[in-house]
């Protein structure tokens, strides 16, 4: 397979999407590793794995429709094994293979053999203390967006997926891309006040608009950076309430056609209206109290 990705929104041809079979029980506080999981915990209202696979065929149903092919990886017994994006990235003809936080570190076997389509030279291994997760890395053309933590507590954090060796590596091996490395707020229990990666609190659609929760940046400067690249009048701007509920996180099929929450409805409204676009709505609340929506269920691979 020839891999191909240079940003979020071209037509998609290629992508994994996670499964949700053998996901395990309920964990305890302690073994969640996320803070809107940790809410959800406390709250006593934890999803069950019939919920969470009548989401994802809703979802995979959409990909079909629009002549996407899908992988899975295989299934490993009691593992929660939805979030496909942080596993690996792609970014150009490049696969790079993420380290991933050790909770879930066993994940990345059922992806073997969707690995094995891919050009060894072609896959870039990097070393174990290079932290990264796909849900911190935005391919933006000539950009490459990264959200990271700079915080000296960076290991206390286990919200913190991506550190700067990491984003040092990537500028080796991506010379002729802009990187910017955001810093992003952590908080491992309080999913108001930490994020826990860049796709939670930015995400571009369409050609060149944004959608974008201004309170997720450590730094004012970087949010307008972002502001500055995209064109106020091209960004959507979210409130607490709807990046607790995950807005950011929608995902795109092409410039024109985007996957949403159907309870989105500020937001598909304004996708539809203000900026023209096709918006699929799908149920996708259930997944949404494990820490991460529907970009981060995927994981492109080819997109024209
Ligand atoms: N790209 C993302 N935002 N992924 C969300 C992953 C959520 C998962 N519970 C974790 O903590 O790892």
């Amino acid at each position: 397979m020839k891999l191909n990705i240079k940003n979020e929104t071209g037509k998609l041809r290629s992508v994994v999407l996670g499964q949700p079979t053998s996901m395990g029980g309920t964990p305890t506080l302690a073994q969640s590793y996320d803070a809107k999981s940790y809410n959800t915990l406390e709250n006593g209202n934890y999803p069950s794995e019939t919920d969470i696979t009548s989401e994802m065929t809703a979802f995979e149903n959409i990909l079909k429709k629009y002549d996407v092919e899908v992988f899975r990886p295989n299934v490993i017994h009691d593992y929660n094994q939805v979030f496909a994006r942080d596993v690996a990235f792609v970014i150009e003809d490049k696969m790079i293979i993420s380290n991933v936080i050790h909770d879930r570190a066993d994940e990345q076997e059922a992806y073997r053999k969707i690995f094995e389509k891919v050009k060894w030279r072609d896959i870039i291994n990097l070393p174990e203390t290079a932290h990264i997760e796909g849900g911190d890395v935005i391919v933006w053309n000539d950009f490459i967006f990264i959200g990271t933590c700079y915080s000296e507590d960076y290991r206390n954090f286990k919200t913190a997926r991506t550190n700067q060796y990491a984003i040092e590596i990537l500028k080796e091996y991506f010379p002729k891309k802009r990187i910017l490395d955001f810093e992003l707020k952590k908080n491992d229990q309080d999913p108001f006040v930490g994020i826990l990666h860049l796709d939670c609190t930015f995400n571009p659609v369409g050609k060149d608009k944004c959608i974008i929760y201004k309170n997720g940046f450590v730094d004012e400067s970087d949010y307008q950076l972002i502001i500055d690249i995209f064109g106020e009048e091209n960004c959507f701007h979210v409130t607490d309430e709807e990046m607790f509920e995950m807005f950011p996180n929608i995902f795109s099929i092409s410039n024109e056609v985007i996957v949403s929450d159907k309870s989105f409805k500020r937001l598909n409204d304004h996708l539809r209206n203000e900026w023209g676009m096709t918006v699929e709505e799908i149920p996708y609340r259930e997944i949404s109290k494990m820490g991460g929506l529907l970009r981060c269920s995927t994981l492109p691979l080819v997109r024209e």
